[in-house]
């Protein structure tokens, strides 16, 4: 039975749907506190649906050898490590929508908060004080909001500001001038932003890049009085610049959601009166709850129970209606790709994969990355679908599609050519009644199934050749399954394709390559 652990507090709905989808569900936020119990869940866990709270590293990972997908209900993924899933050939898929909305209104509703000091009157009017002089408030109407980063969420705060009369200004380097004229958004440099926003709002994710933007420098040149907003993710900022910023009065106030630390139970800004801070509750309504819950449930178990692929970060997207057609072609990708790749010899350069007929009309991506995969798994061990391209792209290992509508003999054939530093290897594959069989082989057409172990064979078309290789197997006490021949012409060369009922021993390859009409002998398999 297919089995996902939920480590953290995701809505109930995601357990039903798993569920009834017959899947296993474990669900213990508890999980997410308790790295130990975590991994020791994820032993035989086929997937993992988490939010913030868990941290999806590299070492749970490596503990997790049957995991196929890990599901984020909600948008940030910094707390996974994309690159050792996807080493493991780990799908890493989040919401990227469900929760938008909701995050935009908790930014807007900070703004408010820290500009009207509302949670601090709010205190003090419980106190019985009625401290009314004291919390004397800046308007938002007129003023410059600049969001760093105006994606999803920054794009629907800018709109939402815009009908508060503000003036929305962004950087975002990503963003192109004309989406940012739609959104009726000036594009600026990151010091004319800072430079000129009253409000600073952040919407990006947290990377590399993107770590401390509000910097020490940042904070220096930021215009004096203005107020900064984080719903997006607390190493955004340098913190303790932040502090001390506030506290000589450059920033007049910040209101935040996240903090470099979480759960943030203690924290030096805790004690100014000119921050607001909530826990991290930005995605945190009815509505975006229920959102990403039913969708990470329906996205988790289509991925595991039909190859469907939906808002993965590390893959490319397969509709449930795609993915049963795709299915036989992936598997005849696998095939050819792992024959074209063990055929061939010296250090892969590139790899053509060519598409003929109606499969030429399918979504191909997923079918080139089990190609890439196959065919590079004699040289690289790590290799998987997941990380095959940019692992190729990686080693300067070049991809090239090829496509055509026509296939004269077939339905759809797939052609995958290796080219190595010593030459090139080229195998066709087609489906039969939806299995693989191998077509053309190094230029020569034949017709064979693929079996588990096989040996290939180059050898010049004289009579003997085949009693001659009987014989060997037969001294090895090795059965022939089944035994394919082409040629290119009468007595030319010709290659044998033969499928061996050989377990886990091996073929006697030297003694096939002792034989005397014998080019080339390898074993295969798959
Ligand atoms: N507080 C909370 O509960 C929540 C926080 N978030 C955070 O909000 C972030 C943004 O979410 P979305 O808007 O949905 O993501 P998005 O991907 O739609 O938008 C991010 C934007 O940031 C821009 N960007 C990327 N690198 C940048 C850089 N170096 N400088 C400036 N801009 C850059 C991108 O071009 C993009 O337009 C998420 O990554 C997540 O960390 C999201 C949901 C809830
Ligand atoms: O979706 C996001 O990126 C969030 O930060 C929401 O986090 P949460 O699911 O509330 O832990």
């Amino acid at each position: 039975m297919v089995k996902v652990v939920i480590s953290d507090k995701l809505g109930e709905d995601a357990v039903r749907i798993l569920e009834a989808r017959k899947i296993d569900v474990v669900f213990n936020p508890d999980l997410a506190k308790d790295p130990e119990a975590l991994r020791k869940e994820l032993a035989d866990a086929d997937g993992l649906a988490i939010r913030s709270a868990t941290k999806a590293t590299a070492e749970v990972i490596a503990n997790a050898p049957k995991l196929k997908v890990i599901g984020r209900a909600g948008i940030g993924v910094d707390n996974i490590d994309i690159d050792a899933a996807t080493g493991a050939g780990i799908a890493v898929m989040n919401t990227p929508f469900g929760n938008a909305v909701t995050t935009a209104e908790h930014a807007i509703a900070m703004m408010f908060a820290v500009a009207r000091k509302i949670p601090q009157a709010d205190a003090s009017t419980k106190l019985s004080k009625w401290e009314k002089s004291k919390f004397m408030g800046r308007e938002l109407f007129g003023k410059t909001l600049g969001l760093i980063g105006a994606g999803n969420i920054g794009g629907i705060v800018a709109s939402r500001a815009q009908g508060l009369r503000m003036k929305v200004i962004a950087f975002d380097p990503f963003l192109s001038e004309e989406k940012a004229k739609d959104m009726g958004v000036e594009l600026v440099s990151l010091n004319e932003l800072l430079t000129r926003a009253n409000f600073i709002s952040l919407h990006t994710p947290l990377n590399d890049k993107t770590r401390n933007i509000i910097s020490r420098e940042a904070l220096e040149v930021i215009r004096p009085g203005a107020f900064i907003v984080n719903c997006a993710r607390g190493g955004l900022i340098d913190e303790d610049a932040l502090a001390e910023a506030l506290d000589d009065g450059r920033v007049a106030g910040a209101a935040l959601d996240v903090f470099l630390e979480e759960p943030a139970k203690e924290h030096p800004l805790f004690d100014r009166e000119n921050v607001v801070v909530t826990p991290h509750l930005g995605a945190s309504t009815q509505e975006a709850q229920e959102n990403v819950a039913v969708q990470i449930a329906e996205q988790i178990a289509d991925y595991l129970l039909t190859g469907a692929v939906q808002n993965a970060l590390n893959m490319p997207s397969v509709t449930a209606e795609e993915a049963p057609k795709l299915k036989p072609f992936i598997n005849l990708g696998e095939k050819v790709g792992s024959m074209a790749g063990q055929l061939s010899e010296g250090a892969i350069e590139g790899i053509t994969v060519r598409f003929a007929g109606a499969v030429s009309a399918l979504k191909i991506d997923p079918i080139i990355s089990g190609v890439v995969s196959a065919a590079l798994k004699t040289q690289l061990a790590t290799v998987n679908a997941v990380n095959a391209t940019a692992l190729a792209k990686d080693r300067g290992i070049s991809i090239t599609e090829e496509k055509t509508e026509t296939s004269p003999n077939f339905g759809s054939t797939l052609s995958v050519r290796v080219t190595t530093s010593e030459g090139e290897f080229a195998v066709t594959g087609a489906l039969f009644g939806g299995e693989p069989r191998i077509v053309r082989l190094g230029g020569v057409r034949l017709e064979a199934s693929v079996s588990s172990c096989m040996i290939y064979v180059e050898n010049e078309d004289k009579p003997g050749f085949i009693a001659g290789l009987g014989e060997v197997l037969r001294d090895a006490n090795i059965n022939i399954a089944t035994f394919n021949l082409g040629r290119r012409e009468e007595s030319g060369d010709a290659v044998a394709l033969v499928a061996l009922d050989c377990g886990k021993d091996e073929p006697p390859l030297e003694a096939i390559r002792a034989l005397p009409q014998i080019k080339k002998a390898s074993t295969l398999r798959f």
